[in-house]
């Protein structure tokens, strides 16, 4: 990996991982199918009232723009609403169910070790108005149990690792938390890790964290006025919260955040859902955590690797286009509305990743049987 901020730390009992890069070993499978329009519409119909209406400060309006497919997605439903069923079936073309497509997925993975990443909130848990209760189900912990059986599993998460751990409660699985600043991989991983002897733990912005500790007092500080408002500190990234704030109040709120940052220029200001969220500049993201941990799985260089990536977020885009770099798996967005996105499949929300996951599961404990028949 050619990347120079990568630090890689090595306390006591941690082995360092070293990464390469990896070269696009076999093409993408092409999207086909078109399925569950109806569902989707009714969405899409949604977003005309749900979405981000009445910010309308500078920097809100280009974070819009920043997503052109809602705003388009919003003109074309008010325009004619045959032609926003024409656009959602346009889009399930090219970002079908994963679920109607499973076929097509093992079909593809035949002869490779699946290796799979999971995102948090919004993928495994659905997005609740407190993140503190961003609990996952017992069921959705089962099943993400028993892929981990088969196939490595690694948890990405816009959370502080420590707190995403809590949620999951797994200690066989890999965590990148902090969008992927904050990696482990655990010293003894389920049978499904090819290398499982070392631990590994990988915190590339470890110089950000007195400078998050400070934004992070001063934003709690300068947004308290704002009711509704939560600041979330994620070790090396923070969120602020906008969920429960009145609408009419997010503007000035972007303005608070804005103003505390200004001081800081190594850091930077994205927008996720209902989120605003802060972390360094530094170039390393959820596509740089998934090729990371590869590498500390065993799977530099390996052609007969196949990796899974499912997640909601745009933070999970980088994800997406990692693994069409390197031309090896798919992502998969979970979505109800269409999304501009570099996942091949899409599933609506976290209850079909469940399904998703277990049909996985299924399907390899089909193929271990019908192997040890012949
Ligand atoms: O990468 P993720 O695991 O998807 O984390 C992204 C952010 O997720 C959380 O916020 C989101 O979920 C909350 C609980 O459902 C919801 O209240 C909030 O509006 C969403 O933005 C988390 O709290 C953030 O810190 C993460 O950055």
């Amino acid at each position: 990996m050619t990347n120079q901020n990568v630090v890689v730390q090595e306390p006591m009992g941690m082995v360092v991982a070293a990464v390469a890069t990896s070269t696009p070993l076999f093409p993408y499978p092409p999207p086909r199918a078109s399925v569950g329009i109806g569902g989707r519409r009714r969405c899409l119909q949604e977003l005309d009232h749900g979405g981000n209406v009445g910010w309308s400060n500078a920097w809100f309006d280009s974070m819009k723009a920043s997503s052109p497919t809602h705003a388009k997605a919003a003109a074309i439903l008010a325009a004619s609403p045959s032609m926003a069923e024409d656009y959602l079936s346009n889009w399930m073309m090219r970002h079908p169910s994963a679920l109607s497509m499973f076929e097509e997925i093992t079909t593809a993975s035949k002869g490779k070790q699946i290796v799979m990443f999971l995102d948090y909130d919004g993928t495994l848990s659905p997005i609740v108005e407190d993140p503190d209760q961003a609990f996952m189900s017992d069921a959705m912990r089962d099943a993400v149990r028993d892929v981990s059986r088969y196939f490595p599993t690694a948890i990405v998460s816009g959370r502080c690792r420590d707190k995403v751990y809590d949620f999951v409660r797994l200690a066989e699985l890999c965590y990148a938390g902090s969008h992927g600043m904050d990696i482990k991989v655990p010293a003894k991983g389920p049978s499904s890790m090819k290398a499982n002897a070392k631990a590994v733990l990988c915190q590339p912005a470890n110089k950000y964290l007195p400078m998050i500790n400070k934004v992070y007092k001063a934003l709690v500080q300068t947004t308290k006025s704002t009711p509704g408002v939560k600041v979330e500190n994620n070790k090396f990234c923070l969120s602020v919260h906008f969920r429960c704030v009145d609408e009419k109040r997010w503007s000035s709120l972007a303005d608070q955040v804005k103003s505390v940052l200004e001081e800081y220029p190594k850091l930077k200001l994205t927008l996720g859902r209902k989120v605003l969220e802060i972390r360094p500049t530094i170039k390393w993201d959820k596509g740089k955590a998934l090729e990371f941990l590869l590498e500390c799985l065993g799977f530099a260089d390996c052609k007969d690797v196949f990796p899974i990536y499912i997640g909601d977020d745009r933070t999970d885009e980088d994800a997406f286009k990692m693994l069409r770099d390197r031309g090896q798996g798919f992502g998969i967005l979970v979505s109800k509305i269409p999304k501009e996105t570099g996942a091949s499949y899409s599933l609506q929300e976290p209850s079909e990743v469940m399904v998703f996951l277990k049909r996985l599961v299924e399907w390899k404990e089909w193929s271990l049987t019908s192997c040890s028949e012949v």
